[in-house]
């Protein structure tokens, strides 16, 4: 049951779940942030486990939503937290394209390639921002290089179900929120995670549907200079770096987590692959595609033919009609957003 909750001025909906066989309501975890309480609802079951609800009289990129009883990405989360687990994903118009994820040892120019595509496709990318609990460098800001954390409440949070994944690099703990891909997914840009192998296995067997990338230095004397040029390390803490480049790079390459491999040598004609990587290198629009939200008459009726889902305006002289294709729903991040193709008919 899907229901709003206006007498205790809670403002998102809630949900509970029947057990036919004990007759008995329960309340799930319920993951993702969900729609607000509207004066109307729409709900069709869908397959793969799905709910479509759509909201009236919503604003701009409110309406479509997607509980998640029973899909893989929900499965998975049931197991984790051995409990009962729905999650809200919210439509967004396009293909809100696969994240990307990001690895290679410290020092080899993850960030700086990040920092590049970032600057170049403003409206296109969204950065992960990852929690640690290694302390800041002078030029790295909270919320937007890191969320800088205090060890405990990390690692509360971490038993919470707040993480996509962790993991303890160089000495520090390390994790990627759900709230952060989500922060970035629910803006329809595409999100860049910046994350060691082990972060990337765990995204890798998650049914987060990303790419990977691995970034290799053209030698290991070449990593050793970045990392002092970039002057941002103690000597012992470059030192304890470079012994771990060894086996990252070693499973990086060998382990077939990645499906891309990057050289980092020359900076620009690496850069250059990696948008090649990414299908942008005939994009010249600085503002690349975005994806829009899906706007809705306020006033409408629904109706479900085969795998399309039919609304249409009420009300009006002009009977505007939207046509959602439900077989299109792919990408994104579940429990995030799902991308869903929209076509609007005139009249
Ligand atoms: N698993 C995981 N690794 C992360 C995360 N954020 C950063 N890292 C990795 O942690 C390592 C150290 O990052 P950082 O301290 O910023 O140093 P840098 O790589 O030398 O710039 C890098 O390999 C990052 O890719 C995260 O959220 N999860
Ligand atoms: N291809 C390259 N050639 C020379 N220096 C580079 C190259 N790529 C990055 N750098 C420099 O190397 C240092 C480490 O890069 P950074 O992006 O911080 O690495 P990471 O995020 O992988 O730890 C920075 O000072 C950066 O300017």
């Amino acid at each position: 049951m899907i229901g709003g909750n206006h007498e205790r001025n809670n403002f998102s909906i809630g949900v509970q779940i029947h057990d036919k066989n004990s007759n008995n309501w329960f309340s799930p975890i319920v993951l993702g942030t969900g729609p607000k309480p509207s004066q109307g609802y729409s709900a069709f079951v869908l397959e793969q486990g799905r709910i479509l609800v759509i909201k009236k009289g919503s604003p701009r990129n409110e309406s479509i939503w997607f509980l998640e009883v029973d899909s893989p990405y929900v499965r998975e989360q049931k197991k984790l937290l051995r409990k009962e687990v729905v999650a809200w994903s919210k439509g967004v118009r396009g293909n809100a394209e696969k994240p990307i994820v990001i690895s290679g040892p410290s020092g080899v120019g993850k960030g700086t390639l990040i920092s590049m595509l970032m600057k170049e496709f403003p409206s296109m990318f969204g950065f992960s921002v990852s929690h640690t609990t290694r302390s800041p460098r002078s030029m790295e800001r909270d919320g937007v290089h890191y969320h800088f954390a205090d060890k405990k409440v990390m690692e509360k949070e971490i038993k919470d179900g707040k993480f996509l994944e962790f993991a303890s690099v160089h000495g520090n703990l390390y994790g990627t929120s759900i709230e952060s891909v989500e922060a970035v997914t629910d803006s329809g840009k595409r999100c860049i995670l910046d994350i060691d192998v082990q972060g990337a296995r765990s995204v890798r067997a998650s049914s987060l549907d990303a790419i990977f990338i691995f970034v290799c230095p053209p030698s290991m004397k070449e990593l050793e200079d970045r990392l002092r040029a970039r002057g941002t390390e103690t000597e012992e803490q470059i030192q304890k770096r470079l012994r771990n480049a060894e086996a990252e790079i070693k499973e990086g390459i060998s382990s077939g987590i990645f499906g891309l491999i990057l050289y980092n040598d020359n900076l620009e004609e690496c850069y250059k692959k990696l948008k090649k990587l990414l299908g942008l290198d005939e994009v010249t629009s600085v503002n690349g595609v975005e994806i829009e939200g899906i706007n809705l008459p306020t006033e409408h009726t629904v109706s479900k033919m085969e795998d399309k889902i039919i609304i249409q305006e009420t009300g009006k002289e002009t009977r505007n009609k939207i046509v959602l294709d439900i077989s299109s729903l792919n990408g994104g991040a579940p429990g995030r957003t799902r991308g869903i193709l929209v076509d609007a008919i005139k009249f």
